[in-house]
């Protein structure tokens, strides 16, 4: 897979992956406790399984772990203490206030022999290598940024939203549902397209909430691939037992 080239390219240049996996926020969401990327699932800090599951790809050669500001030291010991494969090389950075912020710094990490970058939350610990490689044979094909996704189950409604919080909210409109996808991540992108997303857009109100929406404002293409069910977002209590539930019916079936 490293040896492939890119076909958007005039002059075809070896393609290199990275994966980039910010894991630098609180998980206010989840409640107390410590961040939410060395929470264990299964015994296992979450972010050793997101490490895992990028590593698990060959087409990824670097991992660039974007941690808590203060807790690089730590990371870089939990990789250190965890099993991975040899043919991966590892970077640590410390993250910034947001998610954006936390995404660049792992881009500017980056060596510049890389030419397709995956972006993947440390709470999504679960994705499985298959859409792992899907997305990276969807860049490396030609398409500029690519998100994992899934059609919705249940019905979206836009609001106005309420200034207290639990006050009645009006409904504004009832997208049409089989438009809509749940975008996941890992989410790749053409190196040169996601550093000049970064580097131009800008952010107001809420920002960004995702990677390929800063591309979608350069008015470049963005492609959608099938997400997967098991690469859900950790983000509240319930969350953690559907994943310990996810990684305990995986161990039963590889014969742990
Ligand atoms: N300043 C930040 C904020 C978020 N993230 C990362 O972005 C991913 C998606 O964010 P989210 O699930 O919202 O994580 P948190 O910000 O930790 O959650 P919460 O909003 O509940 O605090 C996570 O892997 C998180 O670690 C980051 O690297 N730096
Ligand atoms: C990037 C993302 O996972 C795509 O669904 C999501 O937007 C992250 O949102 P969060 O609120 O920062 O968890």
């Amino acid at each position: 897979m490293s040896d492939e080239t890119q076909s958007s390219s005039n002059s075809p240049k070896p393609a290199r992956t990275a994966a980039v996996i910010p894991a630098a926020g609180r998980g206010v969401r989840l409640g107390p406790g410590a961040p939410k990327a060395l929470r264990t699932l299964g015994g296992t800090p979450m972010l050793i399984h997101a490490v895992r599951a990028m590593a698990a790809s060959r087409a990824v050669s670097l991992v660039v772990v974007v941690a808590p500001a203060d807790g690089a030291a730590e990371v870089k010991s939990l990789l250190a203490d965890h099993s991975l494969p040899d043919r991966t090389d590892f970077l640590v950075v410390p993250g910034g206030e947001t998610r954006q912020e936390s995404v660049r710094a792992g881009i500017d990490a980056l060596p510049p022999d890389i030419t397709t970058v995956l972006v993947h939350d440390a709470a999504r610990p679960l994705v499985p290598v298959d859409t792992v490689d899907t997305v990276v044979e969807t860049v490396t094909a030609g398409a500029p940024a690519v998100v994992p996704a899934l059609p919705l189950a249940d019905t979206v409604k836009e609001v106005e939203p309420a200034a207290e919080r639990g006050a009645p909210e009006p409904v504004v409109a009832t997208p049409v549902r089989a438009r809509l996808r749940a975008v996941q991540t890992p989410q790749g992108f053409d190196r040169d397209v996601l550093v000049r997303a970064h580097d131009s857009v800008e952010l107001n109100g809420e920002g960004a909430t995702d990677d390929a929406g800063m591309v979608e404002q350069l008015g470049l293409p963005v492609v959608v691939v099938p997400g997967h069910e098991e690469a859900f977002k950790v983000t509240r209590p319930l969350d953690l037992v559907l994943a310990e539930a996810v990684l305990a019916r995986r161990r039963a079936n590889d014969g742990f």
